[in-house]
């Protein structure tokens, strides 16, 4: 097993490039799928997802070839409708595959999906609106079989503004009959760049980053080459990073309106930030200030996705705090990692209470899930002593050579193999 082992104490300082956004180069990767030539994708970052998601693709029948940043698909061979069980269950985002299948093959043979173990994460928001779209399903021992001898276009009211649902039901209709109005759609920069991307292949879809998209059918689309939006959630960690350690850093590649609700919360910590036109300076104060009331929300509101980095802030600001995880049932395992090093919060429900001004010490925790695993890497360095971080492969997921990042912005940190699974006992 692999971790890392992080010495705090040390101030964050110098620059950064932010690396392109994972959770915007899964839906694009699956999204080649709908036109048949080579498609060239730039800023991608090199994550385990990302791996997986183009080992998706080559097992539907793509030739998949990366060099640096950038991936080379050639999906004129795509063929394959069944999406292979040990792939399915690598990663959340294979259920991106779903609408592009239907619209292309006009098949598709899923089983559910894997992914962080954050909630449930159910995908009846997924088949519900594909259902709408005319696609039937039918389901055995665990695998579904959806398909549709042509897509329809028709209204669609989210039951809860799922990203990924939003994304699907996109990628599903741009090939369809007539026009599909989805509402309740989710409002995440991610679909907006989804949105631009298959606008330049051919689609006519208008409405991404509001509550209502339309998509026109079209009868083809072709293949591009597009750049992924720079990663809003590692643009956000690396400045609670910055912050929390009293540092200061120059983020470059971010746009900083993607990030309006992370900033403001920084914010009110009271870390300074300067946004440039592509970029954010941060520097962190000497204390931090507490915030008594926080919320996940979605886009615009705060995200999940920077919820336990803000924790580990909360609880180096002098002060009661209160934070509360409304997406996701379960995304709060980080809090009793945190309480390992010294940290000061109690659980009611999904609502954290920070009694915060304690430092926090080195000591060995595990990396639940990705932006818990995140969240740990900010306490370590700002912690006192020797921090071991288990469970690497979480943060591997949506952060790229994590530890190549910090060591250049000043940080110590290290990854080792051969912890056990018991070192964070
Ligand atoms: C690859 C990607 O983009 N991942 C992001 C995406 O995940 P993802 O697209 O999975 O998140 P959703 O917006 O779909 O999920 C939000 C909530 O809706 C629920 N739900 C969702 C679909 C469904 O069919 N039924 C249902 O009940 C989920 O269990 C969750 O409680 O948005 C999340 C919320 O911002 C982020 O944390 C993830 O980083
Ligand atoms: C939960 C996340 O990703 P995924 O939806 O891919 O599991 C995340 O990026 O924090």
């Amino acid at each position: 097993m692999e971790g890392f082992v992080i010495e705090g104490g040390k101030p964050l300082s110098g620059s950064i490039r932010v690396q392109g956004a994972k959770n915007a180069a899964l839906p694009i990767l699956a999204a080649c799928v709908l036109a048949e030539g080579i498609f060239e994708i730039h800023d991608v970052p090199r994550l385990s997802d990302i791996e997986a998601m183009c080992q998706i693709l080559e097992a539907l029948g793509a030739q998949v070839i990366r060099h640096q940043t950038s991936i080379r698909v050639n999906t004129r061979l795509i063929n394959n409708y069944v999406i292979p069980d040990h792939l399915m269950s690598k990663i959340r985002s294979s259920i991106f595959l779903m609408g592009p299948l239907l619209a292309r093959l006009k098949q598709v043979c899923i089983s559910h999906p894997g992914g962080c173990a954050i909630g449930k994460r159910p995908i009846d928001i997924h088949l519900n609106g594909l259902k709408r779209l005319g696609v039937q399903m039918t389901e055995k021992e665990g695998v579904i079989h959806c398909y549709a001898s042509k897509l329809i276009g028709d209204e669609i009211v989210l039951d809860f503004p799922s990203v990924g649902a939003t994304e699907n039901i996109m990628m599903a209709a741009v090939l369809g009959e007539g026009t599909t109005v989805l509402k309740n759609a989710a409002r995440e920069p991610e679909i907006s760049d989804l949105q631009d991307f298959l606008n330049k292949m051919g689609a006519q879809i208008t409405g991404a980053g509001s509550p209502e998209i339309r998509i026109r059918g079209v009868r083809s689309l072709r293949p591009v080459s597009h750049t992924i939006i720079p990663d809003r959630i590692v643009a956000g960690t690396l400045a609670a990073a910055a912050g929390a350690t009293g540092g200061e850093v120059l983020l470059e590649n971010v746009i900083p309106s993607h990030l309006t609700s992370i900033i403001l919360h920084l914010q009110r910590l009271g870390i300074e930030i300067e946004q440039g036109e592509n970029s954010l300076r941060v520097r962190g104060p000497k204390r931090l200030r507490p915030i008594p009331a926080i919320a996940t929300a979605p886009y615009p509101g705060f995200p999940t996705d920077m919820q336990p980095q803000m924790l580990v802030l909360l609880t180096q600001a002098e002060g009661i705090s209160m934070l509360t995880e409304t997406i996701f049932e379960s995304r709060l395992k980080h809090v009793d990692e945190l309480r390992k090093m010294g940290a000061d919060v109690t659980l009611d429900n999904n609502t954290v209470w920070v009694r915060g001004g304690k430092s926090l010490n080195g000591t060995s925790v595990s990396a639940t899930d990705l932006r818990a695993g995140a969240a740990l890497v900010i306490a370590g360095l700002v912690a006192q002593g020797t921090t071991h971080i288990t469970g690497a492969e979480h943060i591997d997921r949506g952060y790229e050579r994590f530890e190549t990042v910090i060591n250049k912005l000043g940080g110590i940190m290290e990854r080792k193999t051969g912890f056990s699974s018991c070192s964070s006992t």
